[in-house]
C-alpha cells in the first residue's frame, strides 16, 4: 500500500495517472492490483461488486497485457494471475527476479506443483495430519506412466480395492484434465488414455467440502458429489464410466436436507492445521481443497483435490474476505520496507 514513507523516495506513490483512470482523484493513493486471468475467470472473479468495494478500499485492478512487456506495465504493488504455458511461467519468473518489491500471487513453480495429479496431493501424504479433531489423508492411488495393457496388473499388485476413479495425470485446467471416470473393474481400465492416476473411490455420502483459502482465511462450502458405491452395485456393474463435473456445479448442497452425520462440516481447527500446514508446504497462498468424510468414521477425511486460484465468485462473502486479504498484504510489505 502507498502510504508515504521517508524512504519511498524512488518509486512514488502510485497515483491514478500510473494506470491512466483519469477520473478519480489524482493525488489518492492505490494499491494497484495487476491481473493476468482467462476471459472466464474475469467473469466469474472480477465482478462489479468485487471492483466496487475494493476501489472504496483503496485496491484498483488494472488488465495486464500479454501482447506487452510485463516491466513496461504498472507499476503494481500485487500480480494476481492464473495462465497456463511455459511461456508465460517464464515471463513471470523473470519479472519477480526484476520486481522483488512486487507481491506475485502466487510464485509460478508453486502453482506447477499442483497440476500434477500426483504431486498434488503428496504434501497432505507427508503432513500425516492426526489429532484430536480427526485424520486427514488421502485415497490410496496409483499413477499409469504409459502401457494401458499394464493396468489390471498394477492394480493387483498395489493392492487397490475397486471402485476406481481414473484421473489424467495432468491438472493443467484443459477440458480433458477435468475428464474423469469410476471404474468398477480393473480390465476396463485398459481402455483408458494413461498417463492416469487411479485413486480408491472413498463413500463419503454424496456431499463434499469445499475449503478455500485465501492468505489466512478459509471459508469452507458444501457440494453434491458423487453417490456412495454400494457392495451389491460393485458386485453388478462392470466397465468405466465417465461422469460429469458434479462438485463444479453452482448449485450448492447448503441449503439441501442431508444426514446431519454427512453434512456435518470438518472442525475448524482441524482445517486450520492442514491449511496453514500446506500454505507453508505448497508455498500458496490461493487455493482450495476438496474433502470428502468416510461415510460413518465421523473423523476420518481425505483430500482428492487442490486447485489453484478457485471459482472464488462461488464463495459467500469473497468481495470482502479478498479485498482484506490484498491490504493485508500491501500493508505488511510497507511495514517490511519501512523498517
Ligand atoms: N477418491 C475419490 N473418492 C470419491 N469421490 C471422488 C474421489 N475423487 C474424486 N471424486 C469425485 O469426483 C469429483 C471430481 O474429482 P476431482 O475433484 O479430483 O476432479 P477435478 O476435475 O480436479 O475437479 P475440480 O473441478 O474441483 O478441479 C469430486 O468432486 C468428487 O465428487
Ligand atoms: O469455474 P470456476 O470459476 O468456478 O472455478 C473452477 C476453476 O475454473 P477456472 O479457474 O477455469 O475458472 C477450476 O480451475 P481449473 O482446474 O479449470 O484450472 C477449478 O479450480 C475448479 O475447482 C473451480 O471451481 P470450484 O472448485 O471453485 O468450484
Ligand atoms: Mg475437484
Ligand atoms: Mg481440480
Amino acid at each position: 500500500m502507498r502510504l508515504k514513507d521517508d524512504n519511498d523516495e524512488e518509486e512514488g506513490p502510485k497515483t491514478m495517472s500510473h494506470c491512466s483512470i483519469g477520473h478519480l482523484q489524482p493525488e489518492k493513493s492505490f494499491v494497484i492490483v495487476g491481473y493476468a486471468l482467462t476471459s472466464k475467470k474475469v467473469e466469474s472473479f472480477l465482478k462489479p461488486k468485487l471492483e466496487g468495494l475494493a476501489r472504496n478500499k483503496g485496491i484498483l485492478f488494472v488488465a495486464i497485457d500479454q501482447n506487452r512487456p510485463l516491466s513496461d506495465q504498472g507499476p503494481f504493488d500485487i500480480v494476481l494471475h492464473k495462465l497456463t504455458g511455459k511461456e508465460w511461467r517464464q515471463i513471470l519468473e523473470e519479472y519477480r527476479r526484476t520486481h522483488p518489491e512486487v507481491t506475485v500471487l502466487d510464485p509460478p513453480d508453486a502453482i506447477q506443483h499442483l497440476h500434477n495429479r500426483q504431486s498434488m496431493l503428496q504434501c497432505v501424504a507427508d503432513m500425516n495430519l492426526s489429532d484430536t479433531y480427526g485424520k486427514v489423508g488421502v485415497p490410496r492411488q496409483l499413477v499409469i506412466k504409459r502401457d494401458s495393457s499394464s493396468i489390471p496388473d498394477a492394480v493387483t499388485k498395489a493392492g487397490l480395492i475397486l471402485p476406481l476413479v481414473a484421473k489424467p495425470l495432468v491438472a493443467d485446467g484443459s477440458a480433458k484434465s477435468h475428464e474423469l471416470s469410476l471404474a468398477y473393474d480393473e480390465y476396463s481400465l485398459q481402455k483408458l488414455e494413461p498417463p492416469l492416476v487411479l485413486q480408491e473411490f472413498v463413500n463419503h455420502g454424496g456431499v463434499l467440502f469445499k475449503v478455500y483459502i485465501v492468505g489466512e482465511a478459509i471459508k469452507v462450502v458444501r457440494r453434491f458429489s458423487l453417490p456412495d458405491v454400494t457392495k451389491r452395485e460393485l458386485s453388478k456393474n462392470a466397465g468405466v464410466f465417465r461422469f460429469p463435473r458434479v462438485s463444479c456445479a453452482a448449485a450448492s448442497a447448503d441449503d439441501a436436507d442431508l444426514d446431519p452425520s454427512v453434512a456435518e462440516l470438518p472442525p475448524r481447527p482441524l482445517l486450520e492445521r492442514l491449511a496453514k500446514e500446506l500454505r507453508r508446504r505448497l508455498g500458496l497462498r490461493l487455493f482450495n481443497l476438496d474433502i470428502i468424510r468416510e461415510h460413518g468414521r465421523r473423523d476420518h477425511f481425505y483430500v482428492i483435490d487442490i486447485n489453484y486460484f478457485p471459482g472464488y465468485g462461488k464463495m459467500p462473502g469473497y468481495e470482502h474476505i479478498f479485498t482484506d486479504f490484498l491490504l493485508s498484504l500491501a500493508q505488511s510489505r510497507y511495514k517490511k520496507r519501512s523498517i
